[in-house]
């Protein structure tokens, strides 16, 4: 790793979160814009990484990801899975660390992240904002609490451009609450209901879904009981609540070699 500046390479640079984390990086003093990739077709090809800002950075948002990568300490990744599981593979031969933001893997290329993560160091986390992230640690006390008498049913709102659902911080949630209460949310989740569904089953954990305008991202976890309901939940509201987290997280991965870490290794949550 260079001594000075962590030198950062953005992904999905023309997407609504690569954006963000351009505009991010360029104002942290620590680290240095070094490359700005998107794919065959983005009409920013060519252009300067910031001239959305009215900024000239000097870096041209190019599709070689292979040069851009080897110019960079740190890839932050906000794409798809299928174009991040290819940026990784490069990540690992160039040893280039990687924060993945990208959501809607499967668990087929979830274990492909923890293999290439062994060559060069990776952070995933489907959410990266610190209050999502210590919603979680919340939930698991909640959960924990509430485990009998209470219908756990988890409620997701995002934009109208949002591919994947439930959303990976939905999913996440699901995960944190089923472990601390000692279910197995593959075999417990119910996403989503229509038709004559009968009564509810007290064992399962509900998803359900809202997508439109530009909602940034809303979760929230309903317990609900006889007599009373409690909810716990989270509302971004701008998007560089992610970006800033992000960063924390490349700063953290300049340190570490290799290794598969999460937003409680970054925030000292573990
Ligand atoms: N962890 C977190 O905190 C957060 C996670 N996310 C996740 O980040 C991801 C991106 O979200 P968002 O920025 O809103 O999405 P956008 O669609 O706005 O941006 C995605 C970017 O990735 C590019 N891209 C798409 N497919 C590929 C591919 N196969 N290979 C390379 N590049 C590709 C797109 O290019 P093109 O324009 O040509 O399609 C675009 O530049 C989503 O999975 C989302 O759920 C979002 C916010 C926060
Ligand atoms: O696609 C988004 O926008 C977001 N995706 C993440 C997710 O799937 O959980 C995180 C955030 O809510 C925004």
């Amino acid at each position: 790793m260079s001594a000075g500046a962590v030198r950062i390479a953005i992904t999905g640079a023309s997407g609504r979160m690569g954006r963000m984390l351009i505009e991010a990086v360029l104002n942290a003093p620590d680290l240095r814009l070094t490359a700005a990739l998107d794919r065959e077709g983005s009409p920013t090809l060519g252009q300067d990484a910031g001239a959305f800002l009215g900024q000239h950075t000097g870096v041209a948002i190019t599709t070689d990801v292979r040069a851009g990568l080897s110019q960079a300490d740190v890839l932050i990744d906000f794409t798809r899975p299928e174009g991040t599981l290819a940026h990784l593979a490069l990540c690992a031969e160039l040893g280039v660390r990687t924060v993945i933001g990208t959501t809607g893997f499967s668990d087929a290329q979830k274990a492909e992240i923890q293999a290439l993560s062994q060559r060069a160091a990776v952070m995933m986390a489907p959410n990266m904002s610190v209050g999502v992230n210590v919603v979680l640690k919340l939930l698991e006390n909640a959960a924990k609490a509430l485990a009998q008498g209470y219908d756990i049913e988890i409620i997701e709102a995002h934009h109208r451009h949002k591919v994947d659902a439930p959303s990976g911080t939905a999913l996440k949630m699901g995960e944190v609450v089923a472990d601390a209460i000692g279910r197995d949310l593959k075999t417990c989740a119910v996403y989503g209901r229509e038709g004559v569904t009968g009564e509810r089953d007290p064992s399962t954990i509900g998803f359900a879904t809202v997508r439109g305008g530009d909602i940034i991202g809303d979760h929230t976890v309903l317990f609900a009981g006889i007599g009373e309901r409690i909810e716990i939940s989270h509302k971004a509201s701008s998007r560089a609540t992610f970006a800033q987290g992000s960063l924390r997280a490349a700063r953290f991965l300049a340190t570490r070699a290799t290794g598969l870490f999460d937003m409680n290794d970054v925030l000292g949550l573990a």
